[in-house]
């Protein structure tokens, strides 16, 4: 079974159709990276998955329907980690990121050594011990970037949804983020759909990348299929040169001089 399967997707916000008509299916301990232009329904489409926007049309993620499953159930099989994160006055970052662990404590129950367990190896993973004391508000972007990850992952989720996972690292914290999810795909099969605007970063990490535009499915295949230059002049209105490398595509941003003297205009 997929672990996530949507068919003839549709959100309607504030008026206006966001989605029309998406079709993904998403295997187990597969990772589909999403890409698209600005308002193209990345984040609505996370969104919809996870069951915080309303949406018409057959969806199912890890089994369950984001619209009618409980919450309780929905968190425990699936995890979003949001693109603009509220961060609650006063938390510090172990107690936020001992926020994931709350679907999986019971109604009346307190947490358990298991779950400490579990927070304690995930501050561990993302190198983040020495900000657990920390209040949240007073983390730079990047840091509070990977402590939402870490609330995200502390759910062990069997769905990861991941919105802009690494627009505030460095590039070392970039590979260091992606290369441990990349880890638990491989090790525990979640399933992965993060939504990412580094083409080149998305085609090394997602196997598949699905590319929306004006809220529709305009490419779905494998890197070298989808990351086409003349593809993302057409959607992104970008000019660029995709390398091929052994580790996927390289889409490189090519600058006004170089594209004037291709089409022949300049000397
Ligand atoms: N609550 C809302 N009311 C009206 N329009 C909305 C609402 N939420 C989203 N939209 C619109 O839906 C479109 C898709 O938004 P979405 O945030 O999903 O795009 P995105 O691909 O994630 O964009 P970005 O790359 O800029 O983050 C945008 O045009 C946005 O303005």
């Amino acid at each position: 079974m997929s672990a996530v399967e949507c068919s003839g997707l549709r959100v309607d916000r504030g008026g206006f159709t966001v989605l029309d008509g998406v079709d993904l299916a998403v295997g187990q301990g597969e990772w589909v990276a999403v890409v698209g232009p600005n308002g193209a329904g990345k984040t609505t489409l996370l969104h919809a998955l996870a069951g915080v926007v309303p949406s018409a049309g057959a969806v199912s993620v890890a089994g369950l329907d984001p619209a009618r499953a409980p919450r309780r159930a929905m968190s425990r099989a699936v995890a979003l980690m949001p693109q603009r994160p509220v961060v609650p006055d006063g938390v510090s970052v172990a107690e936020l990121i001992g926020l994931g662990r709350t679907p999986h404590v019971p109604r009346f129950g307190t947490e358990t050594a298991r779950d400490r367990e579990v927070v304690d190896r995930v501050i561990d993973r993302l190198d983040l011990g020495a900000l657990a004391r920390r209040p949240v508000t007073a983390l730079s972007g990047g840091e509070l970037q990977r402590v939402v990850l870490a609330r995200a992952l502390a759910q062990q989720p069997r769905v990861l949804l991941l919105d802009e996972p690494t627009s505030a690292l460095d590039i070392g914290h970039q590979q260091q983020v992606l290369d441990l999810v990349r880890g638990l795909v491989t090790a525990d099969g979640i399933s992965v759909v993060a939504a990412m605007h580094d083409l080149t970063l998305a085609g090394q990490y997602g196997r598949r990348i699905v590319m929306l535009d004006g809220g529709r499915v305009v490419a779905d295949g494998t890197p070298a299929e989808v990351l086409r230059a003349d593809r993302i002049a057409a959607v992104y209105g970008a000019r660029v040169e995709v390398l091929e490398r052994p580790d996927g595509p390289v889409v490189l941003p090519v600058g006004m001089r170089a594209g004037a003297s291709d089409a022949g205009g300049e000397t």
